[in-house]
């Protein structure tokens, strides 16, 4: 079902995280398969945040490893991160208000494009439309698949909050990461809002091999579309399994699941 293959896109190894007295995750690890949708729940202060934090290089963790696509990670920034394949999206939005939804998505892909800039600058002209072409064609379908065709030229600010978290997950995904992470991505979303989130995490995954990790407290979303569930409280992993292994485990009934 999840054709991992012998490199996970993202490993967290043995993780431990303190503030001060406080243990934000101890001794945590995590593997995500390409083309595998992993769910990380938990109660409030569970350690789930800070799970993404140090995945995504905004921590450091006073010990353990992070690897994206097989390297090692931990001393790398969040921006050499992201360059390198990593997404987050976070509980607030953050797309670009003042600009259309279109441009939101040609915007990203030219953060990330290793041929803009001064490359471009040395590019021939012709060379340099076929990119914006692709681009476009790139951002278009990335429209579709989260349902914003509709909205193409509407300016990100005025969008309903749901159509604007579509946005975000549209703008992560355009240049194809290695892995995702999504933080409340079903907050603001309705049944229908839902419904394309899953749909698109689901083509995401298996059209490019993306590995999708989701921080959610819509518990019955992940268990729905999650293929393995890691269940976090206090720091510390309690169960990890698929979703019927982690709703009969003992220890998550008792700390979370009631
Ligand atoms: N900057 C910080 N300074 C001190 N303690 C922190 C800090 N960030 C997190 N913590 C503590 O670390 C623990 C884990 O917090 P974290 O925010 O990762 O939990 P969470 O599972 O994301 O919670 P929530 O579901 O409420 O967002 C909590 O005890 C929290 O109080």
């Amino acid at each position: 079902m999840t054709g991992t293959g012998a490199r996970p896109a993202l490993r967290v190894t043995d993780v431990t995280v303190r503030f001060g007295g406080v243990v934000g995750l101890d001794g945590v690890s995590l593997d995500v398969g390409r083309d595998e949708v992993v769910g990380v729940i938990g109660p409030n202060g569970a350690g789930k945040t800070t799970l993404f934090d140090v995945t995504s290089g905004l921590r450091s963790p006073a010990s353990g490893r992070v690897w994206l696509d097989g390297a090692d990670v931990t001393r790398r920034s969040a921006t050499w991160r992201a360059r390198h394949g990593l997404r987050r999206t976070f509980q607030r939005q953050q797309v670009f208000g003042e600009l259309t939804v279109l441009d939101n998505l040609l915007a990203a892909q030219e953060w990330r494009g290793r041929t803009g800039g001064i490359a471009a600058d040395v590019l021939g002209l012709s060379r340099r439309l076929a990119v914006a072409r692709a681009r476009r064609r790139r951002a278009e379908e990335m429209l579709d698949l989260c349902g914003l065709a509709g909205s193409r030229d509407a300016y990100a600010a005025t969008l309903p909050i749901g159509q604007a978290r579509l946005l975000e997950l549209a703008r992560a995904v355009v240049d194809r990461p290695t892995v995702l992470l999504l933080d409340e991505p079903t907050s603001g979303l309705g049944d229908a809002g839902s419904a394309v989130l899953a749909e698109a995490i689901t083509r995401i995954r298996r059209e490019q091999g993306c590995g999708v990790v989701l921080v959610e407290h819509d518990v019955p979303f992940v268990m729905r579309h999650c293929h393995r569930v890691v269940v976090l409280n206090l720091g510390r992993v309690i169960a990890a399994g698929t979703p019927d292994e982690v709703r009969a485990d003992r220890l998550v009934r008792e700390a979370y699941l009631g």
